[in-house]
């Protein structure tokens, strides 16, 4: 099989880095890596993480999802323009009651995380359907097909990626591309760390003293254990997308966090949409301690397994 060209967006950190080096790093060398970030002094860690490979199976780019001709410079960079797997994975997010934050803000996180992905195809998108051959893999979030409280744009900017995904992916068919949603539950990359200290310094005098103290008292004050709890690592969502990205029929969407499906089932269980929001509204107000101890039993569970399985390993 030949080696295929793979584009990724947002390889400073997180998923995106970690993904960038798993495919540059792959035994069978299946993959011509195009690392791409939008701030080229952020390059160290993968350049580091990448060792030997650089420059042979893997090479880094500019390019910057909220500027249009960031992208085509890059794409014109790439021998014959040919992507193969495009991956698009920059994203940023945004926590906190509404009431307190700009429309500026607001904008930026749709111009990142839904236009962004916009750009790259309008850019990709007809060499692909010229070629008739093409995957276009999409790292959304649970969040994509549920909202959680206090996350309303970000949610917003996922639901929007998953509606155009879903429209996109019948066109798709017709030039045999493939368009896969990669669904992470909470991950533990600066994302979250990012996130949380936004949240942390955010000025709530716009909002009420019930929205505020609900904003810190649960949001902010969970935050931490349903990541340390729920949490994936970038690792793991790599091996995932690359499981995705290998797969001969790829799946259209693609949760990677068993912990988190029962609840986004919750949302196909219903047409009413009721029970989701109940739920969640009643493991929030009514049942948040059962909640915080069955996190605490999770996190315990996967500390247990984690350490045997290392008392498994052979020693070094
Ligand atoms: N962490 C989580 O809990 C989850 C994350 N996701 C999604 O995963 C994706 C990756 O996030 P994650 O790895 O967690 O977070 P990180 O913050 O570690 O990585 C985000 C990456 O996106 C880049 N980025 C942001 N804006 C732009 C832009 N305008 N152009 C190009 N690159 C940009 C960042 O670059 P820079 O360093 O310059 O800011 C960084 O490289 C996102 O789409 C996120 O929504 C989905 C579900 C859960
Ligand atoms: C902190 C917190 C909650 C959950 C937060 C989650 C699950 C965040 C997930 C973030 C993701 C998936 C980000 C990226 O896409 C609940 C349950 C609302 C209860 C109140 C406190």
């Amino acid at each position: 099989m030949a080696r295929r060209n793979v584009l990724i967006t947002g390889c400073s950190s997180g998923i995106g880095l970690a993904l960038a080096v798993k495919m540059a790093k792959d035994e069978q060398k299946r993959f011509k890596v195009y690392a791409t970030m939008r701030n080229l002094a952020k390059k160290e860690p993968l350049e580091e993480a990448v060792g030997r490979r650089l420059g042979r199976t893997l090479e880094i780019k500019q390019l910057d999802v909220c500027d249009e001709q960031s992208i085509k410079t890059c794409v014109n960079s790439i021998p014959d323009r040919r992507i193969d797997v495009l991956v698009s994975n920059a994203g940023m997010g945004l926590i906190g009651p509404i009431e307190c934050q700009t429309i500026d803000e607001m904008k930026t996180v749709m111009d990142t995380n839904f236009f962004g992905l916009v750009r790259l195809l309008k850019e990709i998108l007809p060499d692909m359907k010229k070629r008739k051959s093409g995957h276009i893999v999409i790292i959304s979030s649970v969040m994509g097909i549920q909202g959680i409280l206090f996350n309303d744009v970000y949610a917003a900017s996922k639901f929007a990626v998953e509606g155009f995904c879903e429209s996109l992916a019948i066109q798709a068919l017709k030039f045999k591309l493939q368009l896969s949603l990669i669904e992470p539950g909470p991950v533990v990359t600066e994302f979250e760390r990012k996130v949380f200290e936004d949240g942390m310094k955010m000025d709530l005098s716009a909002a009420d003293e019930e929205t505020a103290e609900m904003f810190t008292n649960i949001y902010l004050k969970n935050y931490k254990q349903i990541f340390q709890s729920l949490g994936q690592s970038a690792e793991d969502v790599a091996e995932h997308t690359v499981k995705i990205i290998l797969a001969e029929n790829p799946p259209f969407r693609h949760q990677t966090n068993t912990l988190y499906t029962p609840m986004t089932t919750l949302k196909y269980a219903d047409p009413n949409g009721d029970l989701p929001i109940d739920i969640f509204y009643k493991m929030v107000f009514h049942h948040d301690k059962i909640f915080s101890a069955s996190l605490n039993f999770i996190k315990l569970l996967r500390w247990r397994s984690r350490k045997s399985f290392d008392l498994g390993k052979p020693s070094q």
